[in-house]
């Protein structure tokens, strides 16, 4: 289908007993800019390689453009950087890119590519005097040396420090303005929070979430509720301060409560239903001040998605 960039059709890929990738279904379409998330493990690099056709499903199918991965990839339509795999060495980095890109079947500019890949000041430099972050730049360059319409990246900012993988993260967002569909499994989470228009989270191979990252912070659905109880106001208060009130509220995931300031107690609390909870405390008469609702970063949803099917897990296995 024209408008499908990749599609894995109940893909089951396993190593001996283990289950890597366990009934995939997933279709990319054209211009989105995806992150696959996942704990380690979880099958991100066997779905890509079973993407880049490197391995064969064991079940179900995988097809890019509607047809094979290798037809693909031999039209030039796929460019990918892959964490295994070293670079050549005694070369410098301007051949390395003049390479790849008269090689590659829809080859760009070299000018083009060292610019988009912010690698052209270093284009003199011998590929093996380059640093971690140095070389993962030049990984990327070869990844976007042909004028492709999937790109495909894993793990591309390990090793990066937090600056030069934000200049990394607006060379991957100039490959999706250009019109390019971008894949790239990552573990960190504020990557794809600031990159990504759609993540997919994988666990123990299976696809356990599928949506923007609003989306997916929505479906944990915790909530934070801070707020400060300060001595002066529990004189009047219908009731004393008593923690068990708090953690008695509707949907309470955890609380804890610090009083570095003598007279001030803080008070955090994650919970499921932020609008009942924030109703439970007026309900008990205490008198908060300076009340905060916020809802979870990524980072937090994630843990909260896949400890709960790591509990499910565990659950099942022990009834087994
Ligand atoms: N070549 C292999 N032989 C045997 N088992 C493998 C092989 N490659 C991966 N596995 C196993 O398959 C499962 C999925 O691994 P995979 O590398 O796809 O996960 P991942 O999500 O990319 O992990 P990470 O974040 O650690 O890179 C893991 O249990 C892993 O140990």
């Amino acid at each position: 289908m024209a408008s499908e960039v990749a599609a894995f059709r109940g893909v089951g890929k396993s190593y001996g007993r283990v289950r890597a990738v366990d009934g995939l279904d997933l279709v990319l379409r054209p211009g989105e800019t995806v992150a696959l998330l996942g704990p380690n493990g979880a099958g991100k690099s066997t779905s890509l390689d079973l993407l880049l056709g490197l391995r064969e499903p064991d079940q179900g199918s995988v097809t890019l453009f509607g047809g094979t991965p290798r037809a693909a990839i031999a039209d030039g339509r796929v460019g990918a950087m892959l964490q295994s795999g070293g670079l050549m060495t005694d070369v410098k980095v301007r051949e390395l890119v003049e390479l790849a890109c008269k090689v590659h079947p829809r080859g760009r500019s070299v000018t083009g590519v060292l610019t988009d890949a912010g690698i052209t000041e270093i284009a003199e430099r011998r590929v093996d005097k380059l640093s971690g972050g140095q070389e993962q730049r030049v990984r990327f360059a070869l990844a976007i040396a042909g004028d492709s319409d999937l790109i495909v990246l894993d793990e591309p900012t390990t090793g990066m420090d937090v600056s030069v993988r934000q200049g990394f993260w607006a060379s991957m967002r100039a490959q999706a303005d250009a019109g390019r569909t971008v894949l790239f499994a990552t573990h960190y989470l504020e990557e794809a929070d600031s990159i990504a228009d759609r993540v997919l989270v994988l666990h123990r191979g299976r696809l356990i979430a599928d949506g923007s990252s609003a989306e997916i912070k929505a479906r944990a659905g915790a909530r934070r509720i801070a707020f400060e109880i300060h001595d002066v106001d529990l004189s009047s208060a219908a009731v004393p301060f008593d923690e068990t009130v708090l953690r008695a509220l509707p949907g309470v995931q955890s609380l804890d409560v610090t009083a570095r300031v003598p007279g001030v107690r803080t008070v955090r609390i994650r919970t499921a239903d932020a609008d009942a909870g924030v109703a439970g405390i007026y309900r008990a008469g205490l008198y908060p001040r300076g009340l905060e609702v916020t809802g979870v970063g990524l980072e937090q949803a994630f843990l909260t998605i896949t400890g709960e099917l790591d509990k499910q897990d565990l659950a099942e296995e022990s009834a087994r």
